[in-house]
């Protein structure tokens, strides 16, 4: 399965929002979009899941036009978990993930012995088991994104779009939820602010500035000193983690980095 935003532009109110933004996932690939906020990387994300419509551009799902499937076909084969919460007061947690089953089923066909199970295990895997018969709107920031994930997970599609799925984790859970993902071998793009989890989780990272993608490559080509100060606005160092080899950002503070450009320079 592969996932692809080709030349995507998209405008509110006048103003673009994205110019001519060209992502690609391949299959199995995990990818990160990271920039500062406001940069457009929801609204990539957003037009990449069909719930906006790309002013230019195509979006591409196993190289088939996005907007020329059924909203069931793509349900199967992409999942999504987004920033916002659902406003679904009454739901019990068992229910709500029970729903990513909805794209597999026929009208009025109820779930099976194999649904159930799938469900079970999603609620497993996201460690939410204990609260599968609590209310939605009782839980916490942290316990309704994993539902959410769980929901996702329980959809069993091959491409998974994550708009911060760490957002409102503890860094347990940040981890347990990227190592997951990871071992489930989808293909999967995912929003990230956290530069060290996009450093250690993903294969390819797109920077995105003010609606355009501005640099494109494996952690270590992107994650520079030089993108961090030139995007981002921050002085960091960068090493090589000794035990996970991946980059490791160490951001300076205001004093530190004058310090640091003293000494590097
Ligand atoms: N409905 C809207 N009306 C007006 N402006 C909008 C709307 N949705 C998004 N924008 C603007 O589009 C730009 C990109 O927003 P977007 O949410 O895609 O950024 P982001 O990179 O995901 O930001 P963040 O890191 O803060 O989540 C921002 O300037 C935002 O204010």
């Amino acid at each position: 399965m592969t996932l692809e935003a080709k030349e995507v532009s998209f405008s509110i109110h006048d103003q673009c929002i994205l110019e001519k933004v060209s992502i690609q996932i391949k299959a199995k690939q995990f990818v990160g979009l990271i920039g500062p906020n406001g940069s457009g990387k929801s609204t990539l994300l957003k037009n990449m899941y069909r719930l906006l419509k790309p002013e230019s551009g195509t979006v591409l799902l196993n190289e088939q036009d996005i907007f020329k499937q059924s909203s069931k076909v793509i349900a199967k084969k992409l999942a999504v978990v987004s920033q916002e919460t659902p406003v679904l007061f009454d739901f019990l947690v068992k229910d709500l993930v029970s729903m990513g089953r909805t794209p597999h089923k026929k009208l009025f066909e109820l779930d099976n012995k194999e649904d159930f199970n799938i469900v079970k295990e999603a609620l497993s895997q996201t460690g939410i088991a204990h609260l599968e018969t609590r209310s939605f709107s009782s839980l916490s920031g942290g316990e309704k994104k994993r539902v959410m994930v769980a929901r996702a997970l329980a959809q069993q599609a091959q491409i998974l779009i994550l708009d911060e799925p760490t957002n409102h984790l503890d860094i347990q859970h940040q981890l347990q939820l990227m190592d997951l993902i990871q071992t489930l071998h989808l293909t999967v793009v995912a929003a990230l602010h956290d530069l060290n989890m996009a450093a250690m989780y993903c294969d390819y990272i797109y920077v995105l500035q003010q609606g355009r993608i501005v640099q494109y490559g494996t952690p270590e080509e992107v994650l520079t000193p030089k993108l961090l100060r030139d995007v981002f606005g921050v002085c960091a160092d960068i090493q090589t983690h000794p035990l996970t080899g991946k980059p490791y950002l160490t951001y300076l503070s205001a004093s530190h980095s004058n310090n640091f450009r003293t000494i590097s320079t």
